[in-house]
Formats: structure tokens, C-alpha cells, sequence
């Protein structure tokens, strides 16, 4: 079989991405759509399999196909009964999909023969796709098999080598890998890099089920580096496809042209949100209950607060269009910089830049930092913020009222403000702002006749308010831990310009700051 490919080779006439990242114009003005084709079984109570691999495309605006591998009775009790298909008509299907739709990438869930994996393979080599995305299935979340021992010898040696990414749990990747133990994230480890020498290009290593872990930590495996992805446990009993989620997640965002990493930092993040937003939502009678993909069965207000997380504002990278100017670098690759190295949010700060100049380089930042799952803020221009779309504003004390800008804004949008006091962190929650920066807590030279408060000033800050703060001011690589010894705990994290953007290389400088942070806050 012809390797798929992953996701290398674009055709430039794609990139434009329209601002909904469903469709792409090409120069004819023709829409290319992106799609997902799903190969796997149906859930009557639509929790998993086929059924949410469809709604989480939707919910990414993907359109998304879907190929029948099994039929099976199951609610939020269990899996009462499963059917096969015959392993012909799958290959029906599958011709009828991949030889009419330009399929961008397909996705695998419960395979549950040989037979249907080897027709899988034979239709994948003469119809390749982008890339394929395996979530090796094999035991239903309620314990039900779905894919027996015999299908292991297929995903090692055929399937497993021309996967671009597959997405095992712990259970699974002890099966695939002879039944090792792996019960805690250094065993994640070294099953990711075993796994990884079965041949696909990335491995992610799901430890939703590891014991006794307060965070759920994903292992990522590219070959060389391994990255671990923290996300607080919800408890929730509405975990029902969680798999098929994430998978199908990656594979949408892959259809629109992310990068791996980013697409899987983007589906972790939709499930923790989906989770979190549905966490209490009640559909069956059962121990696990399906949740919402569209975030729509609740009230929208929560929905924001759901969105927007304090960790978020860990490293917060503030650009400064006199800094660009003088590296002669555009705000865009300046941002581009700055989330490579690890920035988690990002602010546009552009006081000198013109309207209509401001705007169409807003809109690009909008789309990078979507497509790399990270938040965009832009700095006073609350009428920018509406018209390219961002995540939120952020304001100060002498810009609009928080009060006017929220109801300006809506209920879904981030918003910050500038607090040196007490006073103003009170007013700040009351005013329904998200989150507060704080400072200067050092001299600065980016910002003219600026108070200076100190560390001090930071804490009597975090101490009044009920929001997370980050703080702001003369931040460095040299003085960052300093700042988050403090150890207060609504400190979340710090924000910087000249320390990124005042330098020769922002993505260095990020890299080098990210770890810093991360290293502080493994300390305390
Ligand atoms: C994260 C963050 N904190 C504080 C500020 C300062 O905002 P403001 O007081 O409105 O001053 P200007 O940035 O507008 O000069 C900020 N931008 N970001
Ligand atoms: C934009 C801004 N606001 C501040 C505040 O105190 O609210 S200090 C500041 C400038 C921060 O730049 P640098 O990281 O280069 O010191
Ligand atoms: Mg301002």
C-alpha cells in the first residue's frame, strides 16, 4: 500500500482558509470541503462510534462520511448486542465513499475482523487519503469487546505501519504491545515509543484510565520528543466516547490543514470543554451517560466560563508593532513564533497600526492561534475584536467600562483588565470580566510612565480578586520564577512583550521562557 502521506502536501491553492475553517477557495472559486470519513461501528445510543464521530465533525465544521464496520445495540447500561457486517458490503461502502468524495482523512474506530481490516487496507491503496487516524478500539467504555485478540496480529503488522497517528488507551496499548503493564506516565512513555516502532508516524497514548491520577495525561510521541498533555479530571459519569471524540477530532482538524500536534492539543481541549459543559447533563439511566458535542443542551452563559481557563494565561504573549517593526518581522509570524514556543494566549497590542492594516492582520491571528487551539485577545479596540472574531478583549482602566464591554461582547468572549488596586480587582468580578493582569510589578520601557507595584502590589492584587490573575511588567526570562513564587494561587501566570518580541528570535525566547514557567511550577 502507497504510504498516506499524513498531511504534507497541500495544494497551495487550498490555504486560504475561510473564516468557519469548513471550506477552502481555490483560485477558481470553487469550495473545497473538508472531510472525514469514519469506518466504524454504530452506536444506537449515539454516545460513540459512528454517531458522535459525526456530530464532533460537525460540531468542527467538517463534513464527515461514515462507513458501517458493526451495528450495535447499546444505551448508557452497556452494549446489549453487536452485528457484524460482512466484511463485502464495508467494502461496498467504502468504494462508494472514497471513489466519489476527495477525502481528506480517514478515521478508524471499532474493526471488528481481519476481514474488515483487510478490506479497509485494500480500498485505502487504491483510494489514499491524506491521512489515517486509528483509534485501535477494542473494549467498549461499559467493558463489552468490541475487537478480539484476533485482531492484533493485523493492527501490529498491517495497519499499525501506514497509520499517521493512532489513539490507544491504556488497556489498549498493553494489548497491542503483549499485555505490558502501564500504570503510570513513564510506562506511557515507553509503551508510546514501542508502539511508535510499529510504525505510524505519531502516537498518542491516552491515560484517561490510569489510577490514582488527579490530571488525565495524554502521552504524545513524535518519534524524537515526547509531549504530555495535562487536563484537570471532570467528574462527570457522562464520559460515554470520549475515544471516538478525541480521534475524530484529530482527524477534522487534520482535514483543515493542521499540523499534528496542534490538532491534537485542539481535540484535547474540545473534549475537556464538551466534558466539562455536559458534566452534569442527564441522558439514560445508566453509568455512562453520552455528552453534549454541540455544547448546546445547557444554558449558552455557562458555556463561556466552560471555554476560558485560568491555565490559559500561563505564558501570555503580548505583541508591540514598534518591536515587529524594528525585527522587521510581520505580527503574524511574530505570533506564529510565539505559539510555536509555547505561548498559551495571545494579545494584539498594535497601538500605532492603522484600522484597516490592524484589522486584516487580526484576521489572520485569528485563524493561526484557532488553528493551534490558543485563545486571541486584542488590546482596547473593542470594535476590531467584533469584526475579525476574536476570543476577547483586553482593557484598562482608562479604556471602555468592562461593564459596556461585556455587553458589547456577549456572554462567550474573554475579557481582561489592567488592575493595579484592590478596588479595581473587586470591580473587575463584579463587572463580569474573565481574568485580571497585574503590574508593573517591575520597571518597564514598553509602556510610558507606568506605575510600578511591585511584587507586593501583585500579591494585595491577587489576595482581593476572585478571578485568576497573570502578571505584567519588566517580565523576563531572569525574573519570571520570582514572580510565580509568590505562590498565590489565582497567579496563573505571566504576560510579556519586550521578552518575546524584543529579541532576535520569539521562538527561542518563548521556548526558553515556557520552560522556566513550567519548571516554577513543578517547584511549587
Ligand atoms: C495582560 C495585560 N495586562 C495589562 C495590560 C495593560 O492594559 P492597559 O492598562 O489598558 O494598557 P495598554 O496595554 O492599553 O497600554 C495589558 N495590555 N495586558
Ligand atoms: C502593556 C503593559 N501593561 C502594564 C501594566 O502594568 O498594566 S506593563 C506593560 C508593558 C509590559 O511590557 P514588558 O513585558 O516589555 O515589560
Ligand atoms: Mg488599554
Amino acid at each position: 500500500m502507497q504510504s498516506l502521506g499524513g498531511i504534507r502536501s497541500w495544494p497551495a491553492t487550498w490555504r486560504t482558509t475561510t473564516a468557519s475553517m469548513m471550506t477552502t477557495t481555490t483560485t477558481e472559486s470553487v469550495r473545497k470541503v473538508a472531510q472525514v470519513l469514519t469506518v466504524a461501528g454504530s452506536d444506537s445510543g449515539a454516545g460513540a462510534g459512528i454517531q458522535a464521530d459525526i456530530k464532533v465533525c460537525a460540531a468542527r465544521g467538517v463534513y464527515c462520511a461514515s462507513v458501517i464496520t458493526a451495528v450495535t445495540a447499546q444505551n448508557s447500561r452497556g452494549v446489549q448486542s453487536v452485528h457484524l457486517l460482512p466484511p463485502d458490503f464495508v467494502s461496498e461502502q467504502l468504494k462508494s465513499v472514497l471513489s466519489d468524495f476527495e477525502v481528506d482523512v480517514v478515521k478508524t474506530g471499532m474493526l471488528p475482523s481481519p476481514e474488515i481490516v483487510e478490506v479497509l487496507l485494500q480500498n485505502l491503496s487504491e483510494y489514499p487519503v491524506r491521512a489515517l487516524v486509528v483509534d485501535p478500539v477494542m473494549v467498549s467504555t461499559s467493558g463489552h469487546v468490541l475487537a478480539g485478540s484476533s485482531i492484533l496480529s493485523i493492527f501490529r503488522y498491517r495497519l499499525l505501519p501506514v497509520a499517521d497517528i493512532i489513539t490507544p488507551n491504556v488497556k489498549e496499548a498493553s494489548a497491542l504491545l503483549g499485555g505490558v503493564r502501564i500504570q503510570t506516565v513513564a510506562e506511557m512513555r515507553s509503551a508510546a515509543k514501542s508502539l511508535h516502532q510499529m510504525g505510524p508516524r505519531f502516537v498518542l497514548v491516552k491515560g484517561g484510565d490510569l489510577p490514582d491520577s488527579s490530571d488525565s495525561v495524554d502521552v504524545y510521541f513524535d518519534g524524537n520528543e515526547f509531549h504530555e498533555l495535562h487536563s484537570p479530571r471532570i467528574a462527570t459519569r457522562n464520559t460515554h466516547g470520549t475515544g471516538c471524540t478525541l480521534a475524530s477530532c484529530i482527524a477534522a482538524e487534520l482535514a483543515k490543514g493542521s499540523p499534528m500536534l496542534s490538532a491534537v492539543k485542539v481535540a484535547k481541549r474540545f473534549v475537556d470543554t464538551a466534558l466539562n459543559y455536559s458534566k452534569d447533563i442527564v441522558i439514560g439511566s445508566g453509568m455512562q451517560g453520552p455528552f453534549d458535542h454541540f455544547l448546546s443542551l445547557k444554558d449558552p452563559q455557562s458555556y463561556r466560563q466552560s471555554t476560558f481557563k485560568p491555565d490559559d494565561l500561563f505564558l501570555y504573549a503580548v505583541t508591540d508593532s514598534r518591536m515587529n517593526r524594528k525585527w522587521n518581522r510581520s505580527i503574524v509570524d511574530a505570533v506564529k513564533a510565539a505559539i510555536e514556543g509555547g505561548a498559551t494566549i495571545i494579545q494584539l497590542r498594535e497601538k500605532e497600526a492603522e484600522t484597516r492594516e490592524f484589522l486584516e492582520e487580526a484576521k489572520s491571528c485569528v485563524d493561526i492561534c484557532r488553528s493551534n487551539g490558543v485563545f486571541l485577545l486584542i488590546n482596547d479596540r473593542i470594535d476590531i475584536a467584533l469584526a475579525c472574531d476574536a476570543d476577547g478583549v483586553h482593557v484598562g482602566q482608562s479604556d471602555m467600562p468592562v461593564d459596556l464591554v461585556r455587553s458589547l461582547l456577549g456572554p462567550d468572549k474573554i475579557i481582561g483588565v489592567s488592575c493595579k488596586t484592590q478596588e479595581q480587582a473587586h470591580q473587575a468580578w463584579k463587572d463580569g470580566a474573565d481574568y485580571i493582569g497585574s503590574g508593573g510589578v517591575f520597571p518597564t520601557n514598553t509602556k510610558a510612565n507606568n506605575r510600578t507595584i511591585g511584587l507586593d502590589g501583585l500579591r494585595e492584587v491577587c489576595k482581593a480578586s476572585k478571578l485568576p490573575v497573570v502578571a505584567i511588567g519588566g517580565i523576563g526570562i531572569s525574573n519570571a520564577e520570582s514572580v510565580m513564587r509568590i505562590g498565590e494561587p489565582n497567579l496563573k501566570g505571566v504576560a510579556v512583550v519586550s521578552a518575546l518580541f524584543d529579541q532576535e528570535c520569539v521562538l527561542s525566547e518563548a521556548k526558553k521562557l515556557h520552560k522556566s514557567l513550567t519548571e516554577s511550577k513543578r517547584e511549587h
